[in-house]
């Protein structure tokens, strides 16, 4: 990446965050919602026995107040009534609070090794026991924790435990958690619980995703988990960039590419003002800070001028070059790593299939529909051009198969992948363009058909498949122009808990360029009867 004078780059400091360390002094928590009851807490399985503050209770009246109430990450200091202080007292309160204190320490640490969570950073706030602790915690409003029961998320997943106890203290945050193990929720669930109520402020918050696909699928999301309140939660669309007076726009988030949203910080009229967004989210943050990307995304994090604003990047690979930006760039960051830092998701079955030359693939792949056809499936291929060339091949199969790539119209872009989440197409043949993100949940089966260009690509292609706590299954085509690159797979099979043999492990490491060898044709018509 260009040392240059984008802002990302740049060492700017920004105001110390208000809350930060707030949980430090923290001590004992209550029940706090707002109407006085925790109807939805009950759904949540109490995680650890030890912990003394987690309180489940069905439509269960709240206890009257104490005078000064503390829910961590925010002020609710009601009433003015003085405590007297006694001087011993004090002492032996602080001692108390000491211990306290150590004995939370000792529980932070447990929890965190048991769901493989690391973290770095100043006082990092303790991981979530359970979602009841949204609630005991953080105040969290019921019809938020009604979202989460008809979603039916019972459990916090290892990214949530901890990215949304770091994002609700009002701390910066980068992470790296697995693929499909829940990050839209980590960032988007503090978001909705920090930003409480619609506002007519001005944007207040903004998600940047990489492509509009994954725009679209996390719009569908932030609306899932908002309902039962009126935040205005837009997409950026082509529609709305052009027929908008952004000075007047109704909006809470919004959603959209970085391409869309420099476009829009730069119209010459009725642009976009960005000054109060409050929080920031940097989905994918890997790809976003990628050369082809790197400008865009820049304009926006310029845009977000607000100083107190809150900044997060989440992505399931989180190579240096992104940690060293998170370092310069954002204010007393916690960094949380989910898992091994090069693994792919555990619950994938990786499998690397010699298939010798393209007619080879082709065989394979013949072969394996013959055998068991285990659909949903994906196929990735490295170029727009392979993937019509596949998709030339199978269409006439008798197996219902579709294509998607960028030289497709939005509209086609939307159709294919609308029939592909309902079932009516079971193949579905993509460039990278879906290799990230989407989230797919049926995917069983990932057919890696040209090698992936990069160690990153392997992990989020496989992906798709093996979400949220499901099994899949990945199996990666090789000929003798990616054997060089086979041992970096083999690394993340091997940190993924993989078999691997012995002789792929005794490889030579080679340094990873991108690799996009050129190929055979995967046609099998002669040139002159191409369509
Ligand atoms: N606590 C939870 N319990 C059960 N399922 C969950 C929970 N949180 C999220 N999910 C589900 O897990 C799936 C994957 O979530 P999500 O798309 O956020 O993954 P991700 O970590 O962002 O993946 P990727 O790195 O591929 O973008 C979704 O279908 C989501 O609904």
């Amino acid at each position: 990446m260009e040392k240059d004078t984008s802002f990302l780059l740049t060492g700017i400091k920004f105001n110390k965050k208000r809350f930060a360390g707030d949980f430090a002094l923290f001590k004992k928590r209550k029940q706090s919602n707002d109407d006085g009851s925790v109807d939805d807490l009950s759904y949540f399985k109490r995680e650890d026995t030890e912990a003394e503050n987690v309180v489940v209770s069905v439509n269960k009246k709240r206890k009257r107040k104490t005078k000064a109430e503390r829910v961590e990450g925010f002020s609710v200091f009601k009433g003015s009534d003085s405590v007297p202080v006694v001087i011993n007292e004090a002492t032996e309160q602080e001692e108390n609070n000491q211990k306290e204190l150590n004995r939370q320490n000792e529980r932070d640490l447990r929890l965190r090794k048991k769901y493989g969570i690391h973290v770095s950073g100043n006082n990092v706030p303790s991981p979530l026991q359970g979602f009841a602790e949204l609630s005991t915690r953080y105040g969290c409003e019921s019809y938020l924790l009604h979202n989460l029961v008809k979603l039916g998320f019972k459990e916090p997943t290892p990214i949530q435990r901890q990215a949304i106890p770091v994002l609700l203290s009002g701390r910066e945050c980068f992470a790296k958690a697995p693929t499909g193990s829940g990050k839209t929720l980590a960032f988007v669930y503090p978001m909705l619980m920090k930003l409480k109520q619609p506002s007519k402020d001005g944007i207040r918050a903004v998600i940047l995703c990489h492509t509009r696909e994954l725009a679209a699928q996390t719009t569908r999301e932030c609306k899932k988990m908002a309902k039962g309140n009126k935040f205005r939660i837009k997409l950026m669309t082509k529609e709305l960039m052009r027929n908008t007076d952004f000075t007047k726009l109704p909006c809470d988030i919004l959603v959209s590419t970085p391409r869309r949203l420099q476009l829009c910080i730069c119209k010459k009229k009725k642009k976009i003002d960005l000054s109060r967004v409050e929080y920031l989210v940097l989905d994918e943050s890997d790809k976003l800070f990628e050369r082809s990307l790197l400008e865009q995304t820049d304009s926006v994090v310029k845009a977000c001028s607000n100083p107190s604003i809150i900044r997060s990047l989440f992505s399931a690979t989180l190579p240096d070059f992104v940690e060293d930006v998170a370092r310069t760039v954002m204010h007393d960051a916690v960094r949380v790593i989910v898992g091994d830092k090069n693994a792919a998701s555990e619950s994938i079955k990786q499998k690397l299939i010699f298939a010798g030359s393209e007619e080879g693939k082709l065989l394979a792949l013949r072969q394996s529909f013959a055998e068991s056809l285990n659909p949903p499936m994906l196929i990735f291929v490295q170029s727009i051009e392979r993937a019509e060339e596949l998709y030339g091949e199978l269409k006439f199969d008798s197996i219902r198969v579709g294509v998607i790539h960028s030289n497709l119209s939005q509209e086609q872009r939307e159709n294919v992948i609308d029939d592909f989440r309902a079932g009516k197409t079971w193949v579905l043949i993509a460039t990278d363009v879906l290799g990230r993100g989407m989230d797919f949940k049926g995917v069983k089966c990932v057919i890696n058909y040209d090698f992936p260009d990069c160690a990153a690509s392997y992990i989020h292609r496989i992906g798709r498949s093996g979400r949220a706590g499901r099994i899949g299954e990945a199996i990666t085509f090789y000929t003798e122009d990616d054997i060089p690159y086979l041992r970096n797979i083999a690394n993340v099979m091997i940190a993924s808990g993989c078999e691997v043999p012995s002789w792929l492990i005794d490889m030579p490491k080679k340094k990873w360029k991108k690799h996009y060898p050129r190929r055979e044709s995967i046609s099998t018509k002669p040139k002159d009867q191409e369509e």
